[in-house]
């Protein structure tokens, strides 16, 4: 295996003394966090925008991404930026007011003998009084958009940052898979809660009191109607919410299990073919289908019931003003008013004005819905930014590799350490690695080799001790800087979908075409495609075998020339011998110039160190 040249030039630039330029990165363990470049792509642009990926970009900082997002309340902070654009769409709505009035006024007119000239003024200002309010509506709905979306990158870029301050050792950090799922899909149902929702409520909880407060100015008993119509609706829609939310329960476990019947019957689909009980399967599975369908009719039945009834109330509430304006301007009804009757004009604006009134409680009843995703997404982002184990330095942004461009000695000095599982795999524990040197943790299952690696890594804080790398102390004021100077081969590197070459070079934007090149020679993996590395790779390293994704994952450390510390985690584990060997000298070869520390059960790749540690099992 030949060195790349930066490799074969690593010697001479440490003794020079000069930095060298790139950014350090490897496969990992869980080492998400070891640096932006290790990361997989969706996670790493997440931290740095808080929005979906479309294209490359270049890793900004955690902490600038945390900061950016306002503190307090997520909740509250999104109905602050929304508060505008409801407000808008609250006087767009308040505006009707002024058009019932120029209605009024004009029918009034006309009743009163005056020419269907005395019609052109009102209906012109009707019409621009409408277009105001069509344009207050959009541009009001329109920045709720915008704040809304606005909200959730802050606080998908707050919670992702927040990810990203766990430590990869941290038992509790949510799966990937379900982080990925709640910031990418459940979230977005933050955006219909802050920007339909939100405006809805605030428009239910204004416009029918002030629309009540108009008609209250001529007649107390139409305000009176109204005031007693309204809160029926919300509820007699809570008792129907309360019933549909237990047959929508019941729907969903019918459904889960029939699911659930459905899966095992296709699993032993063999077995009930072998016994001639298909035709009982059959049966089941129908009988189980017909259940189903008749709890999601009911579930139906209960929704348009809830819709019934708003209709219902909100139609009963106009049809009863309607009575009493109609009767009291017959004059059989001579009561409700403030001194004398209402003229036609006055009780006509109080028709046009009910149905109006109605309106902000129906648009809440159509997004009712969007309270409860949007709440449940509220919950689900606030429960991944929870604290756990912290990263040392995760708020730090990364530039330069601290370690001064050379192979850094690396010194444990009484180190203790604590998982968060109460285990204690060693205490006081200290070791010097000199520079250059090439160091075999070797121990058994358990004893702590790679919780060593993680701290000398700066993924956990220490209990007690001190680490210095290249004589720097390791905290988290240094850990950032320091892991960029290190790359780490984990047992199971990580990948994500794309190819090979992408692959290593992580999109670090030091990292060009051709050190990938040299890297992926070096590691011996450009006849893996046949050549062609540029061919799509599955997720996860699908196409790849084991050795190979490890002579990746070697790749990776070997295409960025920053690393000049690389710590690897049983590298030769599950390997045939020919595989193990190939991978022992991959790391020897890559090691020159560069501070090699390896845990390992493997006395072959032991042996070929220039030191072996054992570690013994605490008594
Ligand atoms: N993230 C973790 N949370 C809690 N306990 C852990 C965690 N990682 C390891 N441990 C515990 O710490 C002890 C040391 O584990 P570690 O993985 O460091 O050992 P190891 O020597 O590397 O083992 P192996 O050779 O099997 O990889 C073990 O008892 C293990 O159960």
């Amino acid at each position: 295996m030949t060195a790349p040249s930066h490799i074969r030039a690593a010697s001479a630039v440490a003794s020079a003394g000069a930095a060298p330029a790139g950014t350090a990165a490897s496969a990992l363990p869980p080492p998400a966090t070891m640096r932006a470049g290790a990361e997989p792509g969706f996670t790493r642009h997440m931290r740095t925008t808080g929005t979906p990926r479309h294209g490359r970009l270049r890793a900004a900082p955690v902490g600038q991404a945390a900061t950016a997002a306002p503190e307090g309340d997520p909740r509250r902070i999104g109905k602050r930026m929304t508060s505008l654009g409801a407000g808008l769409q609250v006087v767009a709505a308040l505006l009707f007011i002024a058009q019932a009035a120029l209605i009024a006024r004009a029918v009034g007119a006309i009743a009163d003998g005056a020419g269907a000239e005395a019609m052109l003024i009102p209906a012109g200002l009707v019409l621009a009084v409408g277009a105001v309010r069509a344009y207050l509506d959009m541009l009001g709905a329109r920045l709720c958009y915008r704040a809304a979306r606005g909200a959730l990158t802050a606080l998908r870029a707050k919670t992702v940052a927040a990810l990203a301050a766990r430590s990869p050792l941290d038992p509790e950090r949510p799966a990937a898979g379900a982080a990925a799922s709640a910031l990418a899909e459940q979230a977005e149902a933050v955006v219909p809660y802050l920007s339909r929702f939100q405006p809805a409520r605030m428009k239910s909880s204004v416009v029918p009191l002030v629309l009540l407060a108009a008609v209250l100015c001529f007649s107390w008993a139409a305000a009176l109607v109204l005031l007693v119509a309204l809160p029926l609706i919300p509820l007699f829609m809570a008792l129907i919410g309360m019933r549909a939310q237990a047959a929508s329960e019941r729907q969903l476990a019918q459904m889960g299990d029939m699911n659930g019947f459905l899966l095992d019957r296709l699993r032993g689909l063999a077995t009930i073919r072998s016994l001639g009980a298909v035709d009982l399967t059959t049966g089941r599975l129908r009988d189980a289908a017909q259940s189903l369908r008749d709890r999601t009719m009911v579930v139906l039945r209960i929704a348009f019931l809830s819709s019934t009834v708003l209709e219902l109330f909100s139609a009963l509430g106009v049809a009863l003003v309607a009575v009493y304006v109609g009767f009291h301007l017959l004059g059989a009804m001579d009561f409700g008013t403030w001194g004398g009757p209402l003229s036609l004009a006055e009780g006509l604006f109080i028709l046009v004005l009910a149905p109006a009134y109605f309106e902000p409680m129906r648009e809440l009843a159509a997004v009712w819905h969007d309270r409860a995703s949007g709440e449940a997404a509220f919950t689900a982002l606030e429960k991944l930014a929870a604290p756990g184990l912290p990263l040392p330095g995760a708020d730090r942004v990364t530039c330069e590799p601290a370690a001064g461009g050379f192979a850094p000695e690396v010194t444990l000095s009484d180190v203790s350490f604590r998982h968060v599982s109460g285990t204690e795999p060693f205490a006081a524990f200290s070791l010097t690695v000199q520079p250059g040197e090439r160091v075999a943790l070797l121990g058994p299952s358990g004893v702590g080799k790679s919780t060593l690696l993680a701290i000398m890594a700066g993924l956990v804080p220490v209990a007690t001790g001190e680490v210095r790398i290249g004589g720097t102390p390791l905290n988290a004021e240094t850990a950032a800087d320091l892991r960029a100077g290190m790359a780490w081969i984990g047992q199971s590197p990580r990948f994500f979908a794309g190819s090979l070459r992408a692959n290593v070079a992580l999109g670090r934007p030091d990292v060009g075409p051709e050190a990938v090149d040299e890297a992926l020679t070096f590691a011996m993996l450009d006849e893996v495609t046949g050549g062609r590395t540029g061919a799509a790779m599955g997720e996860d390293g699908a196409g790849l075998s084991g050795g190979e994704a490890l002579r990746l994952a070697v790749a990776r450390a070997a295409a960025d020339p920053r690393a000049q510390l690389v710590l690897a985690d049983e590298p030769t584990a599950h390997l045939d011998t020919q595989t193990a060997d190939d991978m022992t000298e991959a790391l020897l070869t890559l090691a020159i110039g560069r501070t090699l520390i390896v845990s390992t059960h493997d006395p072959v790749l032991a042996s070929r160190m220039d030191r072996v540690i054992r570690l013994e099992a605490r008594a």
